[in-house]
């Protein structure tokens, strides 16, 4: 898109008439880069429409927002996910693998609304992406594809869109599939997502003879092409249903609006006073405008979704779905954020993505809550606590962007010039307006802390699961250690499920990851984005250690350094307390007495030390938990340093430790597989050997739903092993439940493979 790069390339400043000016200039050299120039000004707020895309791998989420950006004049050729040449999957991995890795959004207009499109992936190992995305949403489409209905991982991203409220419009994509099926499409959506299908279309044909839609609120024909391949499906056909038409099918036309409208007015009171008061007659005649209003209301109140129909990789359907979404999902200042109204007309807005630009350095996401966003202009980070200047204000259009002046509230940002800020982050600002909100919040009762104490007006970010597997990861040479430190930061700013540490010991650089997908996307954006080619040690699991009994010990230290002698002595007793939440921590006190004894300095000391134990483990160096430590006495002689404290502290820790008997906890996942019955009996069989526990089975539809748990150790490779025995008809998901401690067979089988000697 050279348009949006010769904003840039211009240095283009934040002046409107200075923008105006290289729009006339721009317009007239490109024009047809992007048809609408609406995309830089700021729309009104009741215009725009932040919407996500959810569903099942591969139910075509890529497909259909291609077809979206087309349709509203945004990209001139049509992508195609199976030739890697798709806008909104701009990563190299993703064109490649022709799945959506990270969620990429895209801003365009249709018929004079502004959309914010975000796509979402729909592995299971970045659901933290959908989890982010869908903070930020207003609406959401859920693509499904119409052969398979609803599938397991549109479960999980549909409940994640429950827990933020947000209201959605179903698309059933793929009807030019022969096995494509309305009825099981919507009966799955009924019953498995507990949803209430508002149906509003019903297809012209089916299989390869799909040609279009029947419009129900306003008994319209929608008819396109019927040879996709020669087509683009831009233009398409509208007709009034009339009585010459096919009588089969204006029976079912009839029977289905009848349908609707009596769903609508028992989901929807206003409307069954209308239909009652002004067409009890004739429920039919009513018309379709306070039809639609009404499917709106229903699908604000999240009391049923609206459905339509369609196959967007034969261009089929997208134009209705583009209009439903400006029509059925909700502006932003018709959703419900508490923190709004405390800011008034303030900026603020919170960071729901990070992104690494070679040469612009990190670009920020920004949702704008309420108040206007402008470059050049310093901001102030709630959660870091810190100020910063925006340098930049850009709209996001996949890996393109243009730049603009400012951008007002209900909108999504792209910032250069944020260098701290990481996902998740509150931005608003001033330290005093955040001061001010706190200050509103208080006044209404809103929040119970301090008066005026910034934290409460935070808005709440996306939790970050703990990883679960890690691996060692090596640079070529050790020229290029500080390259993958830099790569590293870089990729976790973007991605805050990624961890890294450097191992004590070996002084190796470990990777800790969400599951063996995400570390392997890692490690290819390494090779490609950084161009670094790394090696990955074996992918291991994050064990943690914890104790098994009492202890108190006493350990001195007495070493001499040059002319100097360091003599310390530390006493402390540890012990074991919850071990197996896996948030359970460790934790240290002084008694009473020490505590009143104790310098700061020395208490800085031992504390240093008492936290490096934590981090290794006796047994093999894994962190520890579930600890509670008492340090009953710290004798130090004159002269002694406080980094000699902290060694003692670290030596009798390593000491009470070995003898309080060291036991290793496993990460225990809860699994939950969908599949037909006529391969349950595979499936258990497999996780017995696994060392699951089966915890119940349940029946949905003709499948079977086993929810237990299992050692994450015993899952690598587990989606391969699952497709063997199932022949490909079985999902599922994992999800970290708890720590628990391993049998001493178990633990003993373990030490002997991580010493070598297995
Ligand atoms: N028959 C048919 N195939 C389709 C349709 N839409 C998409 N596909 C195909 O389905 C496959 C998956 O499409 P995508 O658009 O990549 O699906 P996705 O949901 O974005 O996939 P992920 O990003 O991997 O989650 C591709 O091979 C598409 O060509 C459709 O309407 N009909």
């Amino acid at each position: 898109m050279i348009w949006g790069r010769y904003l840039l390339t211009a240095g283009l400043q934040s002046c409107r008439c200075r923008l105006g000016c290289h729009i006339r200039r721009q317009y007239s050299f490109l024009p047809d880069d992007i048809k609408s120039l609406r995309a830089l000004v700021n729309p009104d707020i009741s215009k725009i429409r932040n919407i996500g895309i959810m569903a099942h791998i591969d139910a075509g989420k890529t497909t259909t927002t291609e077809r979206m950006l087309y349709y509203s004049g945004y990209t001139r050729a049509l992508g195609d996910v199976d030739d890697g040449d798709t806008v909104t999957d701009f990563l190299a991995q993703e064109r490649e693998r022709g799945i959506t890795i990270q969620s990429a959004a895209v801003t365009f207009d249709w018929k004079s609304h502004r959309i914010n499109l975000i796509d979402t992936p729909g592995h299971v190992d970045f659901t933290l992406e959908v989890e982010r995305a869908l903070r930020v949403l207003d609406g959401a489409v859920a693509v499904f594809d119409a052969s398979a209905g609803v599938e397991a991982q549109t479960l999980t991203v549909w409940r994640q869109a429950e827990k933020h409220h947000v209201p959605c419009v179903c698309f059933l994509n793929k009807m030019d599939k022969p096995a494509a099926n309305l009825e099981f499409s919507i009966d799955s959506i009924r019953q498995k997502l507990k949803a209430n299908p508002v149906l509003l279309q019903i297809p012209i044909g089916s299989g390869k003879n799909f040609t279009g839609v029947i419009d129900l609120i306003t008994n319209q024909k929608l008819i396109w092409k019927p040879k996709s391949t020669e087509d683009d499906g831009r233009v398409f056909k509208i007709h009034n249903l009339d009585p010459s038409d096919d009588a089969e099918l204006l029976q079912t036309v009839s029977e289905a609006r009848t349908a609707l409208i009596e769903m609508v007015a028992d989901l929807d009171d206003e409307f069954a006073e209308l239909l009652l008061t002004d067409f009890s007659e004739n429920f039919d005649a009513v018309n379709s405008i306070k039809l639609q209003e009404a499917v709106r209301r229903v699908t604000l109140a999240r009391k049923g979704v609206p459905v339509l129909c369609g196959s967007s990789l034969r261009n089929k359907g997208v134009q209705p779905l583009l209009d439903a979404i400006t029509a059925y999902l909700p502006a932003p200042n018709e959703r419900h954020h508490d923190l709004v109204r405390w800011y008034k007309e303030d900026l603020c807005a919170l960071a729901f993505k990070v992104m690494h630009d070679k040469q612009r350095g990190p670009l920020v996401f920004l949702r704008i809550y309420s108040g206007t966003l402008k470059p050049q202009t310093a901001v102030h980070n709630i959660n870091r606590n810190s100020t910063e200047r925006m340098s930049r204000l850009l709209v996001p259009f996949a890996d393109q962007h243009v730049e603009i002046p400012s951008l007002t509230a209900g909108n999504i940002a792209l910032t250069v010039g944020l260098k701290q800020t990481v996902t998740g982050d509150t931005i608003v600002s001033s330290k005093a307006s955040a001061a001010a909100a706190a200050r509103r919040a208080h006044n209404e009762g809103g929040t119970k802390k301090r008066h005026g104490d910034p934290a409460n007006v935070v808005l709440s970010g996306v939790e970050i699961p703990d990883p679960v597997f890690f691996c060692t990861i090596e640079p070529p040479t050790m020229a290029k250690q500080a390259d993958l430190e830099n790569a590293l930061n870089c990729l976790q700013r973007e991605d805050p499920s990624l961890k890294v540490r450097v191992d004590p010991d070996s002084g190796q650089t470990i990777l800790c990851g969400m599951g063996e997908l995400h570390i392997e996307i890692v490690h290819d954006r390494i090779r490609r984005e950084y161009g670094i080619e790394t090696h990955l040690g074996p992918l291991q699991v994050a064990y943690r250690e914890t104790i098994l009994h009492e202890v108190s010990t006493t350990d001195t230290l007495d070493r001499t350094v040059g002319e100097r002698r360091h003599v310390v002595t530390v006493k402390l007793a540890v012990r074991p307390v919850d071990i197996t939440s896996a948030g359970a921590s460790c934790e240290f006190a002084f008694t009473e007495e020490l505590e009143g004894h104790l310098s700061p300095e020395i208490k800085e000391a031992v504390q240093n030390g008492m936290h490096s134990s934590y981090l290794q483990g006796p047994l093999l160096g894994y962190p520890l938990q579930g600890i509670s430590t008492l340090v009953q006495g710290v004798a130090i002689e004159p002269g002694t340093s406080p980094a000699m404290v902290s060694a003692c502290v670290s030596r009798c820790m390593l000491k009470a430790l070995r003898l309080a008997g060291g036991q290793v906890l496993e990460p225990v996942m809860s699994l939950e597989v969908t599949v037909g019955e006529e391969h349950l009996g595979a499936v258990l069989g497999d996780l017995a050997q696994r060392r699951g526990t089966v915890r119940d089975i349940q029946s949905r539809q003709d499948d079977k739903v086993l929810l237990g748990t299992v050692p994450l150790a015993e899952m690598m490779g587990y989606s391969t092993a699952l497709r063997t025995v199932t022949s490909g008809n079985a999902t599922f998901s994992l999800e970290l439940d708890t720590y628990e401690a391993m049998n001493i067979q178990d633990q003993n089988t373990l030490l002997k493979r991580m010493g070598g000697l297995l």
